[in-house]
Parts: C-alpha cells; sequence; structure tokens
C-alpha cells in the first residue's frame, strides 16, 4: 500500500546498517528534521554513535547529528518506524530481512539504499524485499546516485533519485531524503535506477584496473562511454526506461564512481591492475565491495535476454585470472560482427534496440510526453 506523503519534521524512521553509507544516510535524514534511530550490528558501535556522535572505522572525523540515535538492537530500532532505510551489504539482505520481518510496521515502507544483486537469484534488492517481507512493490522505494558516502557526510551538496513503481512512495521518501547539502529527486523507473547502481559498479571496477596497469585518459574514457553503453542495453533488455542511464543513477554515479578514489570497486580494480590476487584484493578491502559479487549474476541475466557485455566479461577475465590486466581495453568488437550493428556507437544498436525505442517513443506519447525514467524534481 502506497503512503501519503506526512510531514518531515518528527517522521519516525529506521535506517539498518552502520556503515559508511548507512551512517551517512542516517545523517541526511536527521539533519533533514526525521527522527532516526540507527541499527549497528556492533554493540559498540552503537554505543560510539549514540554516544560519541561519531563513526570513526567509517566516517573518520564527522560529527553526526545530536538528535541521531543508535542501538543494536534490531527490534528497537524499527519499533514505530514509517520509513525503514536498508544499507547492509547485499548479500546478507536476506537474512537481516528475515531478522527484521516480524519488528516491522505493516504499512512501514521499505526503502533500499544498496548497489548489489542477490548472487544466488540474481534479483534486485527491491525484488528481495517483496519477496520476503510479501509487500507490492509500491510499499518499497530504492535511492541511486551519485553518493560518495564520506562526501556527503562532509556535507558536500549532492543529488540523488528516489524510485518506486509509486509515484506516490517515491515522492514520500524523497520528502523526508532532502536537506541543505543533500536533493533527491524522483522516477517510476526502479528497474533502470537499481540496475545503473549495480552495473557502474562493473564499469568502475574495469576503470581501476586500467588505472592500475597505468593506462590514461583515453582508456577511461573508452571505457566509460562504452560501459555506458552495455549498462543501458542491459538495462532497457529488462523494461528500463533508458533516460533512466543518462540521469543520476547511471551516468552521474558512474562518473563519480570511476573518477574518485572514495570508491571501493574502483580501489578494488586498480589493485588488480597493479597485479594482486583476488583473494589478497579481497582481504584488503575490509568495506563492501558489491562489484565483485554482482559481475557472475549481472553476466547470467545478461546472457539470457542475449546482450553482450564485454567489457564487464573482461572484468570477469580479470577477476577469475583469465585475463592479464593490461590486456583489458575497450575492443569491444569482434571481426565477424556486421559492421553499422555492434561496431556502431551510441544506443541504437540492432534490431531489437530499434523495436525498443520505437515502443518507448509511443509509450512515452501515451504519458504525455513524460516517460516513467528521467529525473525530476
Ligand atoms: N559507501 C558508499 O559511498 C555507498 C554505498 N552504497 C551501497 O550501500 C550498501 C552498504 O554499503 P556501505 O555502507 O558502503 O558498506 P560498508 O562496508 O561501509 O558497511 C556495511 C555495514 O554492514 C555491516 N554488515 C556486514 N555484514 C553484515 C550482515 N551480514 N548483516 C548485517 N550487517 C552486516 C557491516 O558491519 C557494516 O556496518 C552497499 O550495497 C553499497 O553499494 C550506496 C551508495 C553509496
Ligand atoms: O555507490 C557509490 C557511489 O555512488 C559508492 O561506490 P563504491 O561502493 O564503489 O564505494
Amino acid at each position: 500500500m502506497a503512503r501519503a506523503a506526512a510531514p518531515v519534521h518528527g517522521t519516525r524512521v529506521a535506517v539498518v546498517g552502520a556503515g559508511s553509507w548507512g551512517t551517512t544516510f542516517a545523517k541526511i535524514l536527521a539533519d533533514g528534521g526525521a527522527d532516526v534511530v540507527l541499527w549497528a550490528r556492533r554493540p559498540e558501535l552503537a554505543r560510539e554513535i549514540q554516544e560519541g556522535k561519531r563513526n570513526s572505522d567509517y566516517l573518520p572525523g564527522v560529527n553526526l547529528p545530536m538528535g541521531l540515535r543508535a542501538t543494536s538492537r534490531l527490534d528497537l530500532a524499527l519499533a514505530g518506524a514509517e520509513h525503514v532505510f536498508l544499507s547492509v551489504p547485499s548479500q546478507s539482505l536476506r537474512e537481516n530481512l528475515l531478522a527484521a520481518g516480524p519488528h516491522l510496521h505493516a504499512q512501514a515502507t521499505i526503502v533500499s539504499l544498496m548497489k548489489g544483486v542477490e548472487k544466488s537469484t540474481g534479483l534486485r534488492m527491491s525484488e528481495v524485499i517483496s519477496e520476503v517481507l510479501r509487500i507490492e512493490q509500491e510499499q518499497v522505494a530504492v535511492i541511486s546516485g551519485p553518493n560518495l558516502a564520506l562526501e556527503i557526510a562532509k556535507e558536500q551538496p549532492t543529488a540523488a533519485v528516489v524510485s518506486s513503481t509509486s509515484l506516490e512512495t517515491a515522492q514520500a521518501v524523497a520528502s523526508i531524503s532532502r536537506n541543505r547539502y543533500f536533493r533527491s529527486f524522483v522516477n517510476t523507473d526502479v528497474i533502470g535506477t537499481e540496475f545503473g547502481g549495480v552495473l557502474k559498479n562493473l564499469i568502475a571496477v574495469a576503470i581501476g584496473i586500467v588505472d592500475g596497469v597505468g593506462y590514461g585518459e583515453n582508456t577511461k574514457a573508452s571505457i566509460i562511454t562504452r560501459g555506458l553503453v552495455e549498462m543501458t542495453d542491459f538495462a532497457v533488455a529488462y523494461g528500463a526506461h533508458p533516460e533512466t542511464l543518462s540521469g543520476l543513477a547511471g551516468l552521474g554515479d558512474l562518473i563519480a564512481t570511476s573518477q574518485s578514489p572514495l570508491s571501493r570497486n574502483n580501489t578494488a580494480g586498480r589493485l588488480l591492475g597493479q597485479g594482486y590476487h583476488l583473494a589478497d584484493v579481497v582481504n584488503q578491502m575490509n568495506q563492501t565491495t558489491e562489484g565483485l559479487a554482482s559481475v557472475g549474476p549481472i553476466l547470467e541475466l545478461a546472457r539470457a535476454k542475449g546482450v553482450e557485455m564485454p567489457i564487464v566479461e573482461q572484468v570477469r577475465q580479470v577477476l577469475a585470472g583469465t585475463l592479464a590486466p593490461r590486456d583489458i581495453a575497450p575492443h569491444l568488437t569482434t571481426d565477424d560482427e556486421p559492421q553499422g550493428e555492434r561496431t556502431m556507437d551510441g544506443q541504437a544498436q540492432g534490431g531489437s534496440a530499434l523495436r525498443r525505442a520505437v515502443k518507448r517513443t509511443l509509450d512515452q506519447l501515451r504519458n504525455g510526453g513524460r516517460g516513467a525514467g528521467g529525473d525530476r524534481p
């Protein structure tokens, strides 16, 4: 059931997961006027946040809002929460939902802040949420965009997209997820918004790899540009609106993640490019690196729809140790492909893409010229 927009001030909100993004998002919500309780798995972290207003491991040097509360008791964090924001590693979402389920308010909106797919099922986070909690998609929202946690925690101005199949739900969530340094746009293209966040991680790993090898800006720009085409082809094949992939949740996040040393995906790629083995990289990264877990399921999903993802495939091979990092490159065509199809730059590749483009135009005309994608205020 979709909720009507509630007054922001004092809206009771829970954030599940007190890593870098969960803690930062709790700050965004508290600075926007919501009454926020943050759940941390470790009691000592909950205590540091509750008493010291710090999360020194994940957000060094950041002071958290005085009104932000924290607990390691999931039942207490969720009690009475009208909106529940989830920010745990994607592969642990299911177990966390099973634990949270009995304590959730039946009408609570559930919001995913995560950027992964479930490895065992290939499901998007919003799909896992509605499956496990047995709620309609209209009660679920996702948030994505160029959102490197530490920059936002330092209150650098940033934008994001709140997406739900119900525009009303998206707007209700956006209304509490904004403040003087954080602006939330809305759309109803959940598929595009979620896949944008998942797919840009994979391209960011590729960029990290070529950075680690020592290649320069041409290589990286080629991979970013062709990577966006792969992201768009994939997401559109699963029903996304292409304009979502050109928005904050696609291109916006791709730029931020590919360029920043704050990105864990980019960092993991760079270490691989420098010659470290995957096992050592995983050991060194003590933070969530979603892209490493998403490569397999995304390539399986791509195969199921006949979508070619040469960059992501090269990333898989580097992770598997079957391709030398220096050989990763945007040489994205094979000799036997007909000219003018896969070799064509831009989005319209082949007959199925054309069919989708025509359908899209017709759909937009039926919607009075506004597709479900596109970031709207
Ligand atoms: N850090 C960032 O800049 C952004 C992260 N995200 C997404 O947010 C999600 C969470 O990532 P981060 O907060 O960055 O990760 P993180 O590594 O900083 O924190 C993850 C948190 O989850 C906890 N955790 C680990 N395993 C758990 C389990 N089985 N059950 C419950 N909690 C567990 C950890 O103790 C830690 O507190 C990811 O999907 C990521 O892609 C999205 C936007 C920005
Ligand atoms: O999603 C992010 C920025 O939008 C964070 O990227 P990383 O998970 O690579 O750190």
